[in-house]
């Protein structure tokens, strides 16, 4: 699987537009006859891009010294549904990321949604135990939500690998924001034979 050496700058761009696009949408109060405007040029922008449609999306680039799965929908820089995940630090079985999220991911009023904070804890310990040399996909997933997790502001992401039993392999995390944890995870990953080496880079 070829690797990019970095994240395109103008995907980049692109996505991070989106994200504010999307943002704009849910606050917005401005009248229909507005909405239709923009509505009518997003369909334009979005006929210009399928002009070039790929069959499958574009997966892995180098960021920040690390491969990330550039259209990952939860770190990946490129897909403007990920918060994005960044400043990632994964080595040894270990990983700490951030990531900021808007309204548009509100669930309870002023918190993040919780399919999206078990999301983050899914991706982290997926992270964690790629970077313990073991590729693997979560079978169990145990999401502890503490308090609200709030939006705007960074929440640091972090995971671990804990051990692993066959091809059971185990994992810990928890989203911490504003210095208190807000949700933890446990979660039992089985290994994925034949996944390729890239994977378990950090
Ligand atoms: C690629 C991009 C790279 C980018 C650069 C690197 C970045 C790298 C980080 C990326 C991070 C991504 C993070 C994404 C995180 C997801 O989104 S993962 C996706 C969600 N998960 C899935 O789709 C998995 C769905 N499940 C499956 O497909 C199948 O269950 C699996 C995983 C293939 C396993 O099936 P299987 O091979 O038939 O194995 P099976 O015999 O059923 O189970 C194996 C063992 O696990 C046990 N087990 C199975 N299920 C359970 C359970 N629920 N509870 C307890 N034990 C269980 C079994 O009892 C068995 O134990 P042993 O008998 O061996 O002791």
């Amino acid at each position: 699987m070829p690797v990019l050496a970095e994240v395109p700058a103008e995907r980049r761009e692109l996505a991070a537009r989106v994200r504010e696009l999307v943002e704009e949408i849910v606050h917005t109060d401005a009248p229909a006859a507005d909405l239709l405007t923009a509505a009518e040029w997003i369909a334009g922008a979005t006929a210009l891009l399928r002009t070039a449609r790929r069959d499958r999306p574009m997966l892995l680039a180098h960021d920040g010294g690390y491969q990330v799965s550039m259209h990952s929908p939860v770190e990946g820089p490129g897909n403007p549904l990920a918060p994005p995940m960044t400043g990632l630090v994964a080595a040894d079985g270990e990983m700490r990321a951030t990531a900021v999220l808007s309204g548009a991911y509100e669930g309870p009023p002023g918190r993040v949604h919780g399919g999206w904070v078990a999301a983050l804890l899914d991706h982290a310990v997926g992270r964690a135990v790629a970077c313990a040399g073991l590729p693997a996909m979560t079978v169990s997933l145990t999401v502890d939500y503490r308090r609200g997790t709030p939006y705007g502001v960074p929440l640091t992401v972090r995971a671990r690998f804990t051990g692993s039993e066959g091809r059971r392999v185990f994992a810990t995390g928890e989203i911490v924001a504003d210095g208190e944890v807000t949700a933890e995870a446990s979660a039992i990953l089985v290994a994925i034979r034949g996944l390729p080496a890239s994977t378990q880079d950090g």
